[in-house]
């Protein structure tokens, strides 16, 4: 989802929340990235989840955007909103916002698609149930 006009609001639902701390940094003192997607996954999946009633795996993560560092200190926000739904998977617009530590500032510092699909214990996969 490309935008042309900047963000003033987060869009979908407050689905984890954390604090940026220093072991999740990188050598130059950065907020690691890998670490930022794993809190995107684990919310996204935690949506995905209750959709699908039950497992679900990772399959692919798109349009992944690094708009601005996430600094130690800083309250991270990830948002989840369902996009589009298949015979198995299901895709969803996660944004992670942070309020920053030192000034209280909101800002969107990154985006992307992750799509799931859902599984049956053994991994394999298996159709969506009908939504609520
Ligand atoms: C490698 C890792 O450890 S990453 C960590 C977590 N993730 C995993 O472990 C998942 C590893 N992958 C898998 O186990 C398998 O690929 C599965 C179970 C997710 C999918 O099984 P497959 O039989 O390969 O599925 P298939 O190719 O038919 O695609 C299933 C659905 O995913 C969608 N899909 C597959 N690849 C993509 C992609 N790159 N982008 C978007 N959607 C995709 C398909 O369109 C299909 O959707 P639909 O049924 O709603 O139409």
């Amino acid at each position: 989802m490309t935008k042309t006009t900047p963000q003033t609001a987060p869009e979908g639902d407050l689905t984890l929340q954390t604090v940026a701390f220093p072991k999740d940094t990188n050598s130059g003192g950065d907020i690691f990235g890998g670490w930022v997607i794993s809190q995107m996954d684990i919310a996204a999946g935690t949506t995905a989840q209750q959709r699908a009633k039950g497992r679900v795996a990772t399959v692919a993560i798109e349009a992944m955007r690094f708009h601005a560092p996430i600094l130690v200190g800083d309250l991270v926000s990830v948002y989840t909103q369902v996009v589009k739904t298949g015979r198995t998977s299901l895709t969803m617009h996660v944004e992670t916002w942070v309020r920053r530590q030192r000034t209280a500032e909101l800002e969107l510092v990154t985006e992307g698609d992750f799509t799931f699909v859902a599984i049956q214990d053994s991994g394999v996969k298996r159709p969506l149930p009908p939504p609520n």
